[in-house]
């Protein structure tokens, strides 16, 4: 019997799932994850993904098997994978969601894409954020992903199913090549879960989104901690935009949820906006969108910076303790995200992709469209943003001002006065030993003098900002990637590539 097969991807849910829902409707169904070799052993993937994989898969199945059916676990190659099932048993059709992902996957689509039409087998891919595939202009991409989100979620369908229920089996992360280790504090996967913190932010948390984001001890529970979950698909983006403007419109007009909830769906937005430059230049992962700043960086790899930076050796405490945060949660909010990279890409000098990389792997809610637009614009290599430059010790002094945050993931400063918690190398020797802490041994000493690294870094970046070509050709990476989105009226941000232009938001 002819039927359609389902793949899911990074969309592990079952409600307002277009693939599963159209697939449905003309036959019967069989519902299949690939576990693929090579994706795993890519240097963006770590041990936390494939566990948060793996309770999202258990999650999905059992969403399945409520409803009579099951999901199928391949471990292989898509094509691979997709002709062994072809020969036992030819399905009619494939499904699957879009997916905008890293270059492998995108060349994996290519593969599944031409093996499809060597056997003139129908693959329909469905969108699932507000990502145009093949976007002639950036013009009308603002309606776009309003419609999109205006449009009714839709409900589980009722299939008839060729997978039933069996028990999954998954290979274990070492046999894939997994090695790192599983942050102990990190979220765990599965819709389930993700209603459960959706839920929470939409009628508790949300309150303290505007003000909250932006210090690392107030984020964790001020941010919504949807980003792993939307990266994965457990929910759609759909249904969190409408849940949260179903709950706005309930909401009186001076309650702080609202204005919280506001500047949450604005991030919804601009999740999708970030994904669409990958999408429209998957290059975007290793290439500059500049490409003025070709050179800039490349020959001056620094490895010891490098390892010092990624092992919290920096000598900078805030920096230090958000490593260290890292370790323990696969978690930063986006200030703290920005500081890492604004430390790694000027005093550090260090290149935005293999700090990048390292990064997708620390980062539990890895979204390569948005990473790896936020890495180069951190790094001051779009061409088309603000240089954002930000000092550790200010952020420090701006952001934890007592310390808690410090001490709380760098137990060794415990003891260190506030007076000298965010610049422990200028202790007298004598202050050291009576806080039980020696510079050099408890924490680094900084890797380089921050303000003058800094000074230079800038100078370097200005001198090709300035030159006339790089200046020249701005205007065509506006034209293709940046918003039309007008700045908001409550609080406008300051055009910087072009009037009427939106290219980035504050935090
Ligand atoms: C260098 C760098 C790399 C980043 N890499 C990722 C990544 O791989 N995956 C990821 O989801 N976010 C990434 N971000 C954006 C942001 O830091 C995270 O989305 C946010 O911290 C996740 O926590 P949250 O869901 O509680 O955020 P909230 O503030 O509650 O935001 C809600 C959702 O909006 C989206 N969002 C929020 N901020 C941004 C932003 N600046 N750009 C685009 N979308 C945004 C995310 O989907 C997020 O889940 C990165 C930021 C930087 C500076």
């Amino acid at each position: 019997m002819s039927y359609h097969l389902v793949w899911f991807k990074r969309d592990l849910r079952v409600h307002d799932h277009a693939a599963l829902w159209h697939a449905s409707r003309q036959a019967s169904v069989m519902c299949l994850y690939i576990i693929e070799p090579s994706l795993w052993r890519a240097g963006d993937a770590a041990t936390q993904h494939y566990q948060f994989l793996r309770e999202s898969l258990l999650d999905l199945d059992l969403a399945l098997s409520k409803r009579g059916g099951g999901l199928r676990i391949k471990v292989g190659e898509a094509v691979e994978v997709l002709d062994r099932l072809w020969h036992e048993a030819p399905f009619a059709a494939l499904y699957s969601h879009q997916e905008t992902g890293n270059w492998l996957s995108f060349q994996r689509d290519l593969a599944v894409q031409r093996w499809c039409r060597a056997r003139s087998l129908p693959w329909h891919e469905f969108a699932q954020f507000g990502v145009v595939r093949r976007m002639p202009s950036r013009d009308q991409w603002q309606a776009h992903w309003e419609a999109l989100m205006a449009a009714p979620c839709l409900e589980v369908p009722s299939c008839r199913w060729i997978s039933t229920p069996s028990p999954l089996n998954m290979p274990e992360p070492h046999s894939l090549g997994l090695t790192q280790a599983d942050p102990p504090m990190r979220q765990r996967g599965g819709r389930r879960l993700a209603i459960e913190i959706l839920r929470d932010f939409l009628f508790q948390r949300s309150g303290f989104y505007r003000g909250g984001i932006s210090s690392p001890l107030s984020a964790p529970s001020a941010c919504s901690r949807l980003s792993a979950y939307l990266a994965f698909g457990c929910l759609s983006l759909r249904e969190v935009v409408q849940a949260s403007r179903r709950q706005i419109d309930a909401l009186p007009s001076n309650d702080a949820r609202r204005a919280g909830l506001t500047a949450f769906v604005s991030r919804l937005y601009w999740h999708c906006h970030f994904i669409q430059k990958l999408e429209s230049e998957p290059e975007l992962e290793f290439r500059n969108m500049h490409r003025g700043y070709d050179g800039l960086r490349e020959a001056d790899w620094n490895p010891a910076h490098f390892q010092a930076l990624s092992e919290g050796r920096s000598g900078w405490p805030l920096v230090d303790a958000c490593v260290a945060m890292l370790n323990h949660t696969g978690w930063l909010n986006f200030r703290m995200r920005a500081m890492l990279v604004s430390v790694a890409a000027y005093p550090l000098w260090l290149h935005w992709q293999p700090v990048g990389t390292w990064l997708a792997r620390q980062f539990l809610d890895y979204e390569p469209g948005i990473h790896w637009s936020q890495m180069q614009m951190q790094a001051g290599t779009t061409g088309i943003n603000t240089t954002r430059v930000y000092n550790p010790i200010k952020q420090a002094r701006d952001h934890d001002p007592h310390g808690h945050f410090v001490r709380q993931w760098l137990p060794a400063l415990r003891r260190v006065p506030d007076a000298w918690l965010f610049e422990p190398w200028r202790m007298p020797a004598k202050l050291q030993q009576q806080c039980g802490v020696k510079v050099g041994v408890d924490i680094a000493e900084p890797l380089v003098d921050l303000e003058t690294a800094t000074r230079q870094a800038k100078a370097r970046v200005y001198a090709i900002r300035g030159r006339a070509e790089v200046k020249a050709a701005k205007a065509e990476i506006v034209e293709k990637h940046g918003s039309r989105k007008r700045p908001m009226p409550r609080r406008p941000a300051k055009p910087s590539a072009g009037a009427g232009v939106q290219t980035e938001l504050e935090f």
